[in-house]
């Protein structure tokens, strides 16, 4: 690597703000790097191996079994003759339905060196949800559990995928070992490009139903880099650390800011399959955690729990929160609770790749930063603040609809560049749907959302999916969902219904109605019947109008 840092100390009269024909753009108090984007995402994870290839990467916390770096890389790549002798080839799709487990990691490398793709899903959805994820995805094959095969046994069955057990293996399936038995010499020759997508996690992005956001070697390889490259990381982590990995790798955050840059520097990577505040303190404690990247409730915990007290935490320099927002109380609440350890907030979007911006009090040599702001964009990067209703975009100070431009978005959405391209504007500014700005120290504040979506605990919620589940109910005629505020959840979903002529269905039945279809966090805590739903001339739910009526006081 050919680092083109020249200096890291902080230079007061760096240009952070540019204009260029005629917009106004933010960059990182960090110089730009030089970053490998030539390299394939697994080349790039794993290129400075040979300093650690003895030390442990992957900690097991159900079981304490541990597993070298040089373990990793070479199951991984054991995975991905095995994948190939099974008949999977570049760019084709595999599903990992798995949750916290060495198994998902070796898969998702694996895939990655064979140049396949990997969509990753929650293994708590309905069998609907996981079948609808894996046909629009094409998958030809699931690795899942055991306990998990029935939710897509039929699917599988008709279409000829097949399904790996990471445990024992059902009449019918595969076991893992079939790939991590294979010789990892069976390799194929592949001949990868920049631009080959090798993660295709699922969001509703602003609008609609989820989606297949492709992430690519080259963007993933710029996110990592962006956080934890340089001489002076926005990130700052080395092959001593610890990482907890509580947060689900089915997700963006915790696959691209726990698991890929935990591989890049050398760190151990602790892994838990299901946050329990018990099992989670005594972990921490005993393999002496250091980084934290957590969502919300995770730190509401930490800064209520009385279990907390029982524990030395002291190991832990860094608390992490992203996925959601994390309110100016509860961080400095935390901070005065932990005050020898660095909390802050890192800003991402699954289609931005997924970070956008990272707290600058993480870096090698740290900034200053304010409590409630989610960092500053990240360097390698472009940021402007858009008035949502001109286009122009806003000097400092002045809210409006986040953008952010580099190699590190997504490519698109997989087979809708109708809604890629109302994502990605000609000129490659990603419209993320968050309301912000940034103040006179770069720092970036979020302060609403233009954007449908709800999140529950940092788990995306999409309106439309509720929406179109309700109006499919025939004593219902139309519907709206809308995010409501919660202590615990941050929000939940809320719906409008409007009866049918002459229906008399009552709040619980909407709700067992949707209940039934979908994963816990999607459940529909309220039901307010109405007679209309709000709407613009062109059809569009005014949402705007039914979250103001939620915050005037519950409807009924
Ligand atoms: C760990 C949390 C915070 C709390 O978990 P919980 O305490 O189990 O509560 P839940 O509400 O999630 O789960 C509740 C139910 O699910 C059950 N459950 C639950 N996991 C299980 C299980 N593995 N088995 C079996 N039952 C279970 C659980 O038992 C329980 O059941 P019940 O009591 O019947 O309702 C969990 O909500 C969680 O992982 N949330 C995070 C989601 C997440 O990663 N989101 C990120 C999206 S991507 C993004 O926004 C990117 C941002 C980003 C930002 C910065 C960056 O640097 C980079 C990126």
């Amino acid at each position: 690597m050919v680092p083109m840092e020249t200096s890291t100390k902080q230079s007061v009269d760096l240009i952070t703000e540019t204009k260029q024909s005629g917009d106004i753009i933010f960059r990182s108090k960090l110089p730009d790097i030089y970053i490998p984007k030539h390299l394939p995402l697994h080349s790039y994870c794993f290129e400075n191996i040979s300093e650690f290839s003895s030390r442990p990467c992957l900690i097991d916390g159900a079981n304490d079994q541990i597993y070298t770096y040089a373990e990793v890389e070479l199951t991984s790549r054991k995975v991905a003759a095995g994948l190939n002798k099974l008949g999977i080839q570049q760019k084709d799709t595999i599903m990992i339905l798995l949750p916290n487990s060495p198994e998902f990691v070796f898969a998702f490398m694996g895939v990655s060196y064979l140049g396949a793709i990997s969509t990753m899903a929650n293994p708590m959805f309905t069998s609907a949800e996981v079948v609808k994820q894996a046909k629009a995805s094409s998958a030809k094959i699931i690795i899942t559990l055991a306990c998990y095969v029935g939710k897509v046994k039929d699917y599988a069955i008709e279409n000829e995928v097949k399904v790996i057990c990471i445990d024992s293996a059902p009449e019918g399936c595969l076991h893992f070992s079939e790939l991590t038995q294979s010789d990892e010499h069976d390799l194929p020759e592949v001949k990868f490009q920049p631009d080959d997508a090798v993660a295709l996690p699922y969001s509703s992005g602003t609008t609609g139903m989820p989606k297949g956001v492709m992430l690519t070697h080259k963007g993933l390889v710029t996110s990592v880099a962006q956080q934890v490259d340089g001489e002076n990381a926005n990130l700052y982590m080395h092959s001593e650390d610890v990482l907890m990995c509580v947060l689900p790798l089915f997700h963006i955050y915790s696959l691209n800011s726990i698991l890929l840059c935990g591989l890049r520097v050398g760190a151990a990577i602790l892994i838990m399959q299901k946050f329990d505040i018990v099992s989670f303190l005594e972990l921490i404690q005993k393999y002496k955690v250091s980084i934290g990247p957590f969502v919300p409730p995770i730190v509401l915990a930490l800064a209520k729990s009385p279990l907390v007290d029982n524990y030395d935490l002291s190991s832990v320099r860094t608390v992490m929160s992203g996925g959601a927002p994390l309110g100016k109380e509860l961080e400095d609440a935390v901070r005065t609770k932990f005050p020898n350890t660095k909390l802050g907030q890192g800003y991402g979007m699954t289609e931005a790749g997924p970070v956008l911006a990272m707290c600058l009090a993480f870096a090698k040599e740290p900034f200053e930063i304010k409590s409630g702001a989610c960092g500053t964009v990240v360097r390698n990067a472009e940021m402007k603040i858009v008035d949502p209703d001109t286009g122009f975009s806003l000097p400092r100070n002045q809210p409006g609809e986040i953008c952010i431009r580099g190699d590190q978005i997504m490519k698109g959405y997989l087979n809708d560049p109708e809604a890629t391209t109302r994502t990605i504007d000609k000129e490659g500014w990603l419209h993320t749907g968050d309301i912000g700005f940034i103040d006179d120290d770069d720092e970036l504040f979020i302060v609403d959302r233009l954007k449908e979506l709800i999140k529950y605990k940092g788990f995306q919620v999409a309106p439309a999916e509720l929406e179109a589940l309700l109006v499919n109910h025939p004593n219902i005629s139309d519907a709206a969902v809308v995010p409501m505020k919660d202590e615990q959840a941050g929000e939940v979903p809320v719906a409008f219904v409007v009866r049918s002529n002459g229906s008399t269905i009552t709040e619980d039945e909407v709700k067992d109605f949707v209940s039934k279809q979908v994963i816990f966090y999607k459940r529909i805590k309220r039901v307010f019947f109405v007679e209309t739903v709000p709407k613009a001339p062109s059809g569009k739910i005014l949402r705007k109008d039914l979250r103001a009526r939620l915050a005037d006081g519950i409807p009924n």
